[in-house]
């Protein structure tokens, strides 16, 4: 599912209100009514204090039409308007004559921190004061309202996204914007509720549909593309009944260090679950009967004691995959040079491989062409430095990819699959996962992939919806405080399975 800004949200607006002849009166009607319809729906006429907060723009337009059709079927209603500016919408406007019209009490103007109304805990609000043209930082009352509400802690449905927040940074103070139980957004899912800083805004998102242009939405390309299940289904390449093993590839794994041999564990056997041919584990001599008794499957090769400090493989590998619990000592960090230097097959860089190249940059200049490195924040902060907010940090990763041409995978809550101007953000995956292993699974399975002839992108985007999906199958079961990362290697083949199991019913999940 796209991504769009909020000025692509507004050319939206404004080519179907062309091509459909209809005016945005008519749109902002159409887009309200239907959280309406979910409230209602929701409701069923329950008579609980329902508190109504509109700003003066198009949300706050919004905010009236659902506040009028709450009057006109027997709801609980007080509607404010926040009187942040004197510039008030065209359709704010006409929805505010409307709703004068038939509701018994006036809007109430909110004007300073005394006109503050009282909400308690078993009240609802609807937070209707910014919508996605908040471009500056509030006013202090306003700024103050909003703590106010939020200290009540009653349910509140935020719409198209959560007062206070921007589209395109942080907010500037991370208590002045709604905590929302459910955001309604319009058309397509926003930015901000995918990344780590701002996503706990909103505890959930529902996308509703309101009719905006089709050619457009298909033409326009987005800043980011969500990822579920719809997504990854037509990257999934079936097998021909003639294939053998040979066709999957035969890839490696190489690293692992005394007491850290558990980590190769995991990402050979991921490998192989993920459908690679054959799999080659590469270790120091410490991990040989760890790796011949837990993966049988696995041919084994060593190097010295209890480091890596060479790496000739006697086979040209499909893709490799290289880092876990390798370490970075300084003969390790030359072996891993000296192996860039000569190989030429598809690659995932994690965990201390990542060290090594932060330490060593000029090793970044070997990666072959879209090599996957998967890294967790402090390891990327390592590769591309310190970021403002999670907008820089995008913008960062994004040139640092440009410049080295490779597939950044950041790992976190929603991770980030970043190649060049493109970002896809993954959808699957709780907090379960959050657990030692995880990203030694991740790489084994990305590695797995590249090994089948899946092109890296591709490789990067389905492995870890995949990753993820393993992981909520888990936690459907287990839950997530059991969650551990053999757990995720062991449900890989239900998570392929799940891709064709039925359709998704419900696109959006924060
Ligand atoms: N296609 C759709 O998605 C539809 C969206 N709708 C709704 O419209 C809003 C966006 O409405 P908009 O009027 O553009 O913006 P806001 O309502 O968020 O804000 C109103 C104006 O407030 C000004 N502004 C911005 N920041 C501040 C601030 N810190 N203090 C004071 N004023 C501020 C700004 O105007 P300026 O000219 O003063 O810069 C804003 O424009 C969208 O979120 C949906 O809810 C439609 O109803 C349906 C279709
Ligand atoms: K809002």
């Amino acid at each position: 599912m796209k991504i769009f800004s909020a000025s692509q949200m507004r050319m939206a607006d404004e080519v179907t209100i062309k091509s459909e002849k209809i005016s945005s009166l008519e749109l902002m009607e159409r887009a309200a009514s239907q959280i309406f319809n979910l409230l209602h729906h929701r409701l069923q006429g329950a008579q609980i204090p329902i508190h109504v907060f509109c700003g003066i723009g198009n949300n706050g337009g919004d905010g009236l039409v659902i506040s009028r059709l709450l009057v006109e079927h027997g709801y609980n209603v007080k509607t404010y308007i926040v009187n942040f500016s004197e510039n008030r919408s065209k359709d704010f406007l006409v929805n505010y004559d409307r709703l004068k019209e038939i509701a018994k009490e006036w809007p109430f103007q909110i004007k300073s921190e005394e006109d503050f109304p009282t909400v308690q805990y078993q009240d609802m609000v609807i937070d209707s004061i910014f919508g996605i043209g908040l471009n500056r930082p509030l006013v202090p009352w306003v700024t103050q309202l909003i703590k106010h509400i939020n200290n009540a802690r009653c349910f509140t449905l935020s719409v198209d996204i959560p007062s206070g927040l921007y589209d395109y940074k942080k907010p500037d103070d991370a208590e002045g914007v709604i905590f929302a139980d459910v955001t309604v957004t319009f058309q397509l899912p926003k930015l901000v509720f995918f990344l780590p800083q701002t996503g706990g805004y909103t505890k959930e998102v529902e996308v509703i549909d309101i009719g905006l242009d089709r050619n457009f939405l298909h033409q326009t390309p987005g800043i980011a593309e969500l990822i579920n299940k719809n997504e990854v289904v037509p990257l999934y390449r079936s097998r021909h009944k003639y294939s053998h093993k040979g066709t999957f590839g035969h890839c490696v794994l190489i690293g692992g260090s005394y007491g850290k041999i558990g980590s190769m564990v995991l990402a050979t056997k991921a490998a192989l679950k993920m459908g690679a041919g054959l799999a080659t584990a590469y270790v120091p001599e410490c991990g040989y009967e760890v790796l011949q008794t837990t993966v049988p499957e696995a041919m084994v090769i060593t190097d010295s004691d209890d480091e890596l400090e060479e790496i000739n493989l006697d086979f040209e590998p499909s893709a490799v995959g290289i880092g876990m619990g390798l370490g970075t000592d300084e003969k390790t960090i030359k072996a891993f040079e000296e192996f860039l230097k000569e190989n030429k097959a598809p690659m995932v860089i994690d965990a201390d491989a990542i060290n090594c190249m932060a330490k060593k940059p000029e090793l970044l200049e070997h990666l072959p062409l879209q090599t996957i490195i998967t890294p967790h924040p402090k390891e990327l902060e390592r590769l591309i430095g310190k970021w403002e907010d999670d907008f820089d940090k995008i913008r960062k990763a994004q040139e640092f990819s440009a410049k080295y041409r490779c597939v950044l995978v950041v790992k976190g809550a929603n991770s980030l699959i970043i190649y060049e101007d493109q970002i896809y953000i993954n959808n699957s995956g709780n907090p379960g996962m959050a657990t030692a292993g995880s990203g030694d699974v991740l790489t084994g399975m990305l590695t797995g992939l590249l090994s089948q002839g899946y092109d890296p992108i591709r490789a990067a985007v389905l492995g870890t919806y995949l990753h993820g999906s393993a992981g909520d199958l888990i936690a459907q079961k287990n839950g997530f405080e059991a969650l551990i990362a053999g757990d995720i290697v062991n449900n890989i083949g239900q998570a392929y399975l799940e891709l064709f199991r039925q359709p998704q019913q419900q696109e959006q999940k924060s």
